[in-house]
């Protein structure tokens, strides 16, 4: 039943599912695109070597030959991250896409995109893909059929999914599944030679939340391309998770176990590209604490029985950012990806057949071939690797993956933190003083672009929850949701949230605090806080650790970088407040909810009372923080 149909049509006969409405959307996609052949993916370790030589022999993928059962490929030059500008949200009222997403309306986007796909496939394969985000044995699985043209996206779903015949067996009729169309947009036409990374310059991230229904063309990067992870688990699963109470979050799922043997899981929502990975695979410095990872990119969160907060990682493989991976910054990845099964996309290829990036090693190997395959020297200089090169690897193979990163009822979550790429302003840690004071917090979180989505890097943006781009509905909505779900059970069943920033400079434009392992120490300090055995130093902020409340033992690292990593500057906050003003403004005073009003008249009451504390005060030193410690006040950049 999971072997290549012959060329022609797909039918019922050659289906390994009896869905019926799965078998007559696979025909009518197959109708429209024009494909040589269906092929049912079966999830198999035949099919992926099938797959796999395919791409090769085709001249897609390398083999490398220092890494078992693994492949190298670079993407067409133009077709490298995701396209935030080329993604829609289709909703049928415009009002409910909000002021964050690019709104069409689905029957337009539907007529304009079905004259795309018309044709689409001439001369490639159709692949048919069941997969189902989260455990298969969940309560509620969540089902989805991709349809790709791309032997690429069929392979990276294989890793990146619970994919193939156990899923074909459970999606019985009547079962509920997204509908993920994708095609590259690039027909062959009878004698057309193709080329390693088929795509089209015109691309189309659609979403219809309503209908629960996916359409990609033109790209056939990991983000665009593999329909499971942003389009089905944030965008389209954050809409269901609104509708029926729980949540859908670009956050990391990690387990940390303290000297005493305490466990505790904790969530963090960043950015792309602004460390998520790195954390889900913290190697700890803190001396007998241990971390083992559970997910790192996505959250699904529920409430169990006991009216605590649970997440699930849908997902089952790491997209991970490939620069600033090495063994000193990550080894667990460096580990992970060792042993094979791996996709490196975009990153430089070693002469001896293996795989190279910047930060992998401190000094690169004397010839690579870079991601554009041409040849490469430490003095071409250029990187060698794309920013946003990717390598993608079963987490089952990560040696820090914790035994209970499958289960079905997920792990209980102590903490949320909330995080952005800030090089000013934004404390190293911040714990917040309420669930809405929280939601506060990450409603306005904000952070400078990277290399994840095309356009300029570097620009400072709101990105609340770190799911501006992922967000499948009415940003204002979203916020209600998050205070509805505060509502939902009683406030110390909740997670504690936590604002965090790896990434403020010093006037030298250097790091202020040295981050990756060493965040150890301030998922320590959070911790205690949970417990009531750290201090903690009011601020107009929330409260703050002062340096003395931090773990630092054995901490080489200069220590009035990290008290300067952890000051609030009431200069910056003036800048800060006028951005929050504007973010606030976009979102629309009927959808804005007026606790987020009220949190930020809060804030802004107490930033102008230490501000005049601060100016009455004419040493500087005369404002100590408690303990002796010096105080975050003492040196205003005015
Ligand atoms: N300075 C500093 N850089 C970090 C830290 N953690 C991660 N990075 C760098 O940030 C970049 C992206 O980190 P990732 O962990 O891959 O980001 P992510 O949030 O998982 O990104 P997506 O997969 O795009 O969602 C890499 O270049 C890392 O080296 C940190 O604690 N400090
Ligand atoms: O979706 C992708 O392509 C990779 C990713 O995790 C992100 O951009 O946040
Ligand atoms: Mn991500």
């Amino acid at each position: 039943m999971s072997t290549p149909t012959a060329p022609g049509p797909a039918g019922a006969g050659t289906a390994p599912t009896a869905h019926p409405a799965v078998v007559s959307w696979v025909n009518e996609v197959a109708a429209l695109t024009a494909p040589d052949e269906v092929v049912w993916c079966d999830g198999s370790a035949g099919e992926w070597d099938r797959l796999t030589t395919q791409l090769v022999d085709k001249g897609t993928f390398v083999r490398l030959e220092r890494k078992p059962n693994s492949f190298w490929c670079a993407s067409d030059p133009e077709d490298v991250a995701r396209v935030e500008d080329r993604t829609f949200l289709c909703s049928r009222f415009q009002a409910d896409a909000g002021p964050t997403n690019n709104w069409m309306d689905p029957v337009d986007m539907k007529t304009v995109m079905t004259e795309h796909y018309r044709g689409a496939m001439a001369g490639r394969t159709m692949y048919v893909i069941a997969f189902c985000m989260g455990p298969l044995d969940a309560a509620e699985p969540k089902f989805g059929v991709q349809i790709t043209d791309s032997e690429y996206v069929a392979v990276s779903m294989q890793i990146m999914t619970r994919s193939g015949t156990p899923v074909w067996d459970r999606l019985t009729a009547g079962t509920d599944f997204v509908r993920c169309l994708h095609s590259v947009g690039a027909p062959l036409y009878p004698g057309q030679v193709d080329v390693p990374w088929p795509c089209d310059h015109t691309k189309y991230i659609s979403h219809f939340p309503e209908e629960r229904t996916i359409w990609s063309y033109g790209s056939g990067y990991g983000g665009n391309a593999l329909l499971g992870k942003k389009c089905y688990a944030l965008r389209i699963a954050s809409k269901m998770a609104r509708d029926e109470g729980w949540l859908a979050e670009h956050m990391l799922i990690l387990k940390l176990t303290s000297p005493q043997h305490t466990v505790r899981y904790v969530a963090a929502a960043f950015p792309s590209a602004c460390g998520k990975t790195n954390l889900a695979m913290l190697d700890p410095t803190l001396g007998g604490w241990t971390a083992e990872t559970i997910g790192d990119d996505i959250a699904w969160l529920r409430f169990g029985d006991d009216g605590r907060l649970y997440a699930v990682n849908p997902e089952t493989g790491f997209f991970g950012v490939a620069p600033g991976t090495g063994v000193h910054t990550n080894p667990h990845a460096m580990a992970t990806i060792e042993r094979g099964n791996s996709i490196f996309t975009n990153v430089a290829l070693t002469d001896d057949g293996d795989i190279w990036w910047e930060g992998m090693t401190d000094t690169p190997p004397p010839h690579l071939t870079d991601w554009k395959r041409r040849d490469w020297t430490p003095t071409s200089g250029e990187a060698a690797a794309h920013p946003n090169s990717r390598y993608c690897t079963p987490i089952a193979q990560c040696p820090t993956v914790a035994p209970e990163w499958d289960d079905r009822a997920g792990v209980p979550i102590s903490a949320i933190f909330f995080g952005g790429r800030r090089a000013t302003t934004i404390p190293l840690v911040t714990e917040s003083l309420s669930w809405r004071h929280g939601v506060f917090l990450a409603a306005t979180l904000s952070s400078e672009t990277t290399a994840a989505a095309t356009g300029r890097v570097g620009v400072v943006r709101r990105d609340p929850m770190a799911m501006l781009p992922f967000l499948g509905y009415h940003v204002g909505d979203y916020f209600q949701h998050w205070l509805d779900i505060g509502e939902t059970t009683s406030p110390e069943l909740l997670p504690k949230i936590f604002y965090v920033n790896w990434f403020r400079r010093g006037d030298d434009d250097e790091f202020l605090w040295p981050g990756f392992g060493e965040n150890s120490r301030v998922l320590e300090w959070a911790l205690r806080r949970i417990e009531g055995t750290a201090e903690a130093e009011a601020t107009p902020l929330g409260n703050l650790p002062t340096p003395g409340d931090l773990d630092l033992t054995g901490l080489k690292f200069d220590h009035t970088k990290i008290a300067a990593a952890l000051r609030v500057d009431p200069t910056e906050w003036v800048t800060e407040l006028r951005l929050i003003d504007e973010w606030f403004a976009t979102i629309g005073g009927n959808r804005l909810p007026d606790v987020l009003r009220e949190e930020l008249a809060t804030l802004r009451q107490r930033l102008a009372a230490a501000a005049s504390r601060h100016a009455a005060t004419t040493d500087p030193r005369l404002d100590l923080a408690p303990g002796g410690g010096e105080s975050r006040w003492s040196q205003p950049r005015f």
